[in-house]
């Protein structure tokens, strides 16, 4: 059941940047970037079904991730659809979402869903890391790091070590490393 290599799809490079990072040789990763189209819905039936298109895509084993930015002051949006929101309004337009809120807490969340290949259910596995939201502060590399704060520090100030230890990847990650090694035995 447990596959020996894992085929992630993803148009993002910096996601597989930090996956590279967390699995060092633990798995035996290789990757295609495609742009999968993404529904609306849950977070989890968004990660399924863009596990079920990457699957089709590649007719054969393949593993995906979908990152959600969760504002707890509305209710989890933007959740999925933070690319979008990235893309029109940016850091600043992110803080001022907030503006009318006192609470600027936010969870990041990741979630992989894999799948043996065409007409198999994906499985999910999930990690959440709570923070804030602040002004931008650190690099630009990428994405809302440098407005997502965990213990006083953002992502984006943090060391890539340092992220990777406390990330809502590395936690996803885990769970992951865990049903593979469950899964083998
Ligand atoms: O750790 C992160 N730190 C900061 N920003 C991040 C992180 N992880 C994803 N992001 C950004 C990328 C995209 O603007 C949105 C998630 O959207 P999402 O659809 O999952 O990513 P994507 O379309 O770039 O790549 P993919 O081809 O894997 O779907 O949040
Ligand atoms: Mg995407």
């Amino acid at each position: 059941m447990a596959p020996k290599q894992l085929n992630f799809i993803t148009g993002n490079k910096n996601k597989l940047i930090e996956v590279k990072a967390i699995l060092g040789d633990t798995v035996d990763l290789k990757s295609q970037a495609l742009e999968l189209v993404e529904i609306q819905g849950t977070i989890n039936e968004v990660s399924a079904d863009k596990c079920r298109r990457a699957a089709e895509a590649v007719n054969g084993p393949v593993i995906v991730e979908d990152t959600c930015l969760c504002f707890n002051a509305l209710k989890e949006l933007p959740g999925p659809y933070i690319k979008w929101f990235m893309q029109a309004i940016g850091h600043e337009g992110l803080n001022n979402l907030l503006a009318a809120y006192p609470d600027k807490s936010a969870q990041a969340v990741c979630t992989f869903a894999y799948s043996e290949g065409p007409g198999h259910e994906p499985i999910i596995f999930q990690g959440r890391t709570n923070g804030k939201i602040v002004p931008a502060r650190g690099p630009l590399d990428f994405g809302w790091d440098p407005i997502f704060e965990y213990e006083g520090q953002t992502y984006a100030e943090m060391d890539k070590v340092e992220k990777n230890k406390i990330s809502h990847r590395f936690k996803a990650l885990e769970k992951l490393k865990s049903w593979l090694r469950e899964s083998s035995s």
